[in-house]
Order: structure tokens, then sequence, then C-alpha cells
């Protein structure tokens, strides 16, 4: 094995969006089983890490209508997860679940038992989500704001860990000559006090092979970020292009450092689509009628309308940015997905300082800034990329996935990942047992230290 850094892949579902082509005739079904069956062992067969299931808790909508540019229809992760661990055999199953609307027993129980099920290949991507209508579908048909979301996340997970340590590895003795089956009558006992919890019980999910599933997570403010840098082993990130990327790592490397963690225990993952062909100008003309597609002008007037948050309706999709300022204090006009931005003034500037300085159109420059192809070019050129930025310390690896599902990342696999293979940067074999394992995690021992914010009893 080579003395560089090995890199990390995982795969992304690409679900039906603005990163998708679901017209293509290439384009199966983003729900049926048979979908999912072939993304998962395309990419077992290329020796990825790890899968990886985004999470949409409502149908997204505009205005009062229908978002249909971005549907998300998703089936449940969990079933998902647990059907395709019974057809693979050594890839991660990642799962993202929000921590605002679930209750740690229920969250603990059912990573624990996909954990068992998979003998050791479960992660939860922990989300808070920051859209307050998903809110209302859920039995407290209520929302949390920011900082309370991440208050909860930290206690949410503190107390999922609890319930995981509280069946020990040799708590099952299944002894038939004495008769024991289990080392002692409090296996499982647990009683947790916090701010947003006061819960107590048995735990009933035996210590699951990982005792901990990966912990990866999704954010984007301060906030985000400290939660991330305290509790996480991986973090899935939207920086893509080398410069930010790197800031993100340097920024997120520095505050796991401020927790008191080795920023080696976190991996960076930023999500990447990947446009292949045959030669650079192949590729180019690839890349260029998908984005088209991805980005068509009603696509553009609905994505530009997220950050003004306003209707746009009436503005020319080949003409200037819209001539008023985004209203990001009104009602959300786009509602079920994560906010492109966390400051529309700022970003509004930003779009028109592109447009001027490019003499862009308004869809030109929300093309511009929706360019989820990272890399375009040749499996070598792709290859050389993904290496760049891991060497470089722009991260650590990607979420890969392409803008047809399920069947995209046929050719990432078949040509791209046999060439990192064959630099010593990516494994050529499975090797090793749980994922925890293959990303050469910490061992779950370290938690015990910490659960800064539930005080078991
Ligand atoms: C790359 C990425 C993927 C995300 N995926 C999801 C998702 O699948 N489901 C979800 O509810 N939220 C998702 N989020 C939203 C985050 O949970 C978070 O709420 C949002 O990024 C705002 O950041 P903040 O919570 O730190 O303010 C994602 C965020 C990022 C950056």
């Amino acid at each position: 094995m080579s003395d560089r850094k090995q890199i990390v892949l995982g795969a992304y579902f690409p679900g039906v969006n603005h990163d998708t082509v679901w017209s293509d005739p290439a384009s199966g079904s983003h729900i049926d089983f048979a979908s999912f069956e072939h993304w998962a062992r395309t990419a077992e067969r290329g020796k990825l890490d790890l899968l990886f299931l985004a999470e949409g808790l409502r149908i997204r909508t505009r205005g009062e209508d229908f978002f249909d540019q971005d549907v998300v229809g998703r089936p449940d992760t969990f079933t998902v997860l647990a059907s395709l661990a019974a057809v693979t055999e050594h890839i991660g199953l990642a799962g993202t679940i929000n921590s605002t609307f679930n209750e740690p027993y229920e969250l603990a129980r059912k990573f624990a038992t996909l954990d068992v099920l998979s003998g050791g290949r479960a992660a939860w991507n922990v989300v808070t989500s920051s859209d307050a209508p998903t809110g209302e579908n859920f039995r407290h048909g209520g929302y949390l704001g920011h900082h309370q979301r991440y208050e909860r996340a930290g206690e949410t997970l503190a107390a999922v860990r609890t319930l995981w340590d509280s069946w020990g590895s040799d708590a099952v003795v299944a002894d038939p000559a004495s008769g024991t089956f289990l080392r002692d009558g409090h296996v499982g006992d647990f009683a947790l006090h916090g701010n947003q919890f006061d819960i107590a019980g048995r735990f009933t999910v035996p210590r699951s092979p990982q005792g901990h599933p990966v912990i990866l997570q999704a954010g984007e403010s301060p906030a985000g970020r400290d939660f991330a840098a305290a509790n996480a082993d991986a973090i899935f990130s939207r920086y893509q292009k080398f410069e930010e990327a790197r800031a993100f790592f340097d920024d997120v490397k520095a505050r796991v450092a401020k927790a008191g963690r080795n920023p080696d225990e976190v991996r960076i993952l930023p999500s990447a689509g990947v446009v292949l062909g045959d030669t650079e100008a192949q590729a180019r003309e690839r890349h260029a009628e998908i984005h088209d597609r991805q980005v068509d002008p009603w696509t553009a007037i609905v994505l530009a309308e997220m950050v003004w948050n306003r209707d746009l309706s009436a503005y020319d999709p080949d003409g200037p940015l819209p001539d008023v300022d985004p209203t990001p204090e009104a009602p959300t006009w786009i509602r079920g997905r994560a906010p492109l931005t966390q400051d529309a003034h700022a970003t509004a500037k930003a779009w028109r300082e592109i447009a001027d300085a490019r003499g862009l159109s308004l869809r030109e420059t929300v093309k511009h800034v929706f360019d989820r192809a990272v890399f375009v070019g040749t499996p070598e050129h792709v290859a050389d990329e993904i290496d760049r930025y891991v060497q470089a310390d722009a991260c650590d690896g990607f979420i890969l996935g392409s803008h047809v599902s399920p069947t995209g990342l046929d050719e990432i696999v078949e040509k791209v990942v046999p060439i990192l293979a064959d630099r010593g940067v990516f494994r050529t074999d499975y090797e090793r047992g749980t994922l925890r394992e293959n990303l050469g995690l910490a061992s779950p021992a370290r938690f015990g230290e910490r659960r800064p914010s539930v005080v078991a009893s």
C-alpha cells in the first residue's frame, strides 16, 4: 500500500432534482428496489466505502404549488438500507436521519438493528433540518429554533450513545451448561435527564458489531460545524471547488482540534457529480448537454427564487438577474429543502458580481453557480483530480454520483476507481470487517468519557 493518503469513496443515490435528469431515457425508477440494488451492487463492485441516502421528509413546495423541479419523493431510509444489507456484504450503509423529529430510543434501536443485520456496516448522517414545515408532519407538529435544534442534536446523539453502551459486549453469555443467557439483571438499564429528554428504561438491542455505528454530519452554520467537530466521524459537505473545499477542511479540522479530538479522526467528504468522456472535449460537450437539461429555464427561475425568497416568475430567464432585493424575512417561498444560503443579500450580491463580470443572463448565472459536476473529463483526469484534492488536504474523499440514477455510477466504478486503486490510493479489495474499521476510525470506547449534555443518573 502506498504511503500517500488513502481516499475514502462513497456513492449517493440521486433523487429527482436539479442534480439529476429524470427525463433521460437511461434514468430508471427512483423508488423501485431494483434501482437501489443495482446502485448498491455497483458501488460494492468498486469496493467503495459506503452508500449514502439523503432524507427528504416533505414534498417540496413553491408558494401553494408543488415544486416539481425538485420533488424528492423518497422511500423510508431504514427499510431501504436494511434490504440493501441483504444483497451486499462489505459496503457501509449510511442513512440521513433527522435528530429534530426522532426520539433517541427509536434512533438507537433502528441503527443498532441495522448494524446487527449488516454485520457492522451502519452509519447515521445526523441532520437537524432547517425546514420548519417539515415539523408539521411529526407528532409535535412543531419546529425548533436554530440553537435548540443543535442542543437537541447534541442531547439526542449523547443519549443514543448511552443506549448503545447499555449492553456490554459480554452481556450475552448464552451458556447452556449453566443455563445462563444474560450476564446480569441490569442489561440495558438507562436513565437520562437533560433539557430535551427525561427518559429511563431498558434498551432492548444487544451491542452491535460496531458498538457505535459511524456518525456522519452535514451542516453549514458555525453551530452545525461545532456539532460535527465534537461528534462526527465524517462530514458530508457541499464545498466542492478546490479553494472552498480547502477552506472548509481547515475550518472544520481546527474546530475538531478545539473540541479536544485528533483532526485525523474526522473524514471530510464533499459530494461530487462526475461526467466522463473519452476525450476532454467529449466530456465537456456531454457535461454542457447535461447541465442544460439540469438547469432548464424554469428551474433557473425557481433556484433564483430560493435565494430571493419571492416569486420571480415575471422575470425572463434569458434576461438579467432580478432588479429587486431578496426578501429573506418574508414567509418561506420554496419549502421543504435546505436553504441555499445563510445570507440572501450577500448571495444575491455575489451572483450580481458574477453576472456582471462574465456578462451572464439569469439562467447562465444559475448554471454557473449550480454546477454539480465537480469532475468533468477523461477517467484519468477525474482520477487525477480526486487524488489531487485528497493529497492537498482539500478533503479526505468524496461521495460520488451522476445525473442518471441508478446506472450513472457504473462508469465511474468501471473507469475511474480502478485508476485510483492502481495508484495505491484506494483499496483493491475489502480487507477488514466493519465500516468503522474500513474507514480507520477510532473505536467507540472513547465516547464513554464524553456525554456533555445528558447526565446518566
Ligand atoms: C451536503 C449536505 C447534505 C444535506 N442533506 C440533508 C438531507 O438529506 N436531509 C435534511 O433534512 N437535511 C440535509 N442537510 C441540511 C442540514 O441538516 C442543515 O440543516 C443545513 O445544511 C443548514 O445548516 P445548519 O443546520 O448548520 O444551519 C444537508 C446539508 C448539507 C450541507
